[in-house]
């Protein structure tokens, strides 16, 4: 991951709609779950929560490949029962575990703790048995520069160190985020990976992206630990 404040190069994919952003970004990452079983046999994903990629993951769901082959998990978790209209897993499971990808293997990070941090250890352990460098990792962002589940104010999770843990447990945020505490991958964890794209939507994101792009601590917008990789660089897909 680049250091300081210089922005390292991002590449740019602009569309006119969110239905041609998820038909693409769609497209991509199907191409490179298939190039990573063409070569090891096995893929590995991380998506995000939130609204945003519902369109994408619909899409994504219905691209024929060896779906078996996939191992997927959660950027970040609300803490929170699956049975619950706020919870990411409910999303990837009604808009991406279905259609040839219910074949998928999916890697849960909610698994009923009272909380997310007496989870860490046991979610740390079933997160050693996905292939790493991730294949893919798909980010969102908040409206307030939040990523995964990593916000500003905290230099939780954005930290490095050989010997952390991959995820964090954190703090409920105030709202408009939805205000339960979270478990989230760690900045370097989420790093980890051959292809990591950022996937936002609307005009007030790109200006937040524009603000994001400018020198400026990871800890303001944390998005910034995206836009701050090097190897590999990170590819925004956006549409209004
Ligand atoms: O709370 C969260 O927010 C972000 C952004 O969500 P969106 O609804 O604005 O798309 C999301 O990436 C993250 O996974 C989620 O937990």
């Amino acid at each position: 991951m680049a250091r300081g404040n210089l922005m390292s190069e991002i590449l740019r994919n602009d569309y006119a709609t969110q239905a041609d952003l998820d038909e693409a970004l769609a497209g991509f990452v199907a191409d490179k779950l298939a190039e990573a079983i063409a070569l090891r046999g096995k893929a590995s994903m991380v998506v995000s929560g939130g609204n945003t990629p519902k369109g994408f993951f619909e899409r994504l769901s219905q691209r024929p490949l060896p779906w078996a082959q996939v191992s997927l998990t959660l950027a970040d978790e609300r803490w929170l029962p699956s049975s619950d209209q706020h919870s990411n897993e409910a999303g990837i499971r009604s808009n991406l575990l279905r259609n040839a990808a219910a074949e998928a293997h999916f890697v849960p990070l909610f698994d009923g703790s009272a909380t997310a941090a007496a989870a860490v250890p046991a979610v740390a352990q079933r997160l050693a048995c996905m292939a790493r460098p991730f294949d893919v990792v798909i980010l969102g962002m908040g409206i307030d520069g939040h990523t995964a589940s990593l916000f500003s104010g905290t230099q939780e999770g954005l930290q490095d160190g050989g010997d952390m843990l991959p995820c964090v447990a954190v703090p409920a945020p105030s709202e408009p985020n939805v205000p339960v505490p979270r478990l989230s991958l760690t900045a370097a964890t989420l790093t980890d990976c051959r292809h990591l794209v950022l996937h936002i939507t609307g005009v007030a994101k790109r200006e937040l992206l524009q603000q994001a792009l400018r020198p400026g601590p990871v800890a303001e917008l944390p998005v910034r630990l995206a836009l701050r990789q090097e190897r590999p660089p990170c590819r925004v897909y956006w549409a209004p």
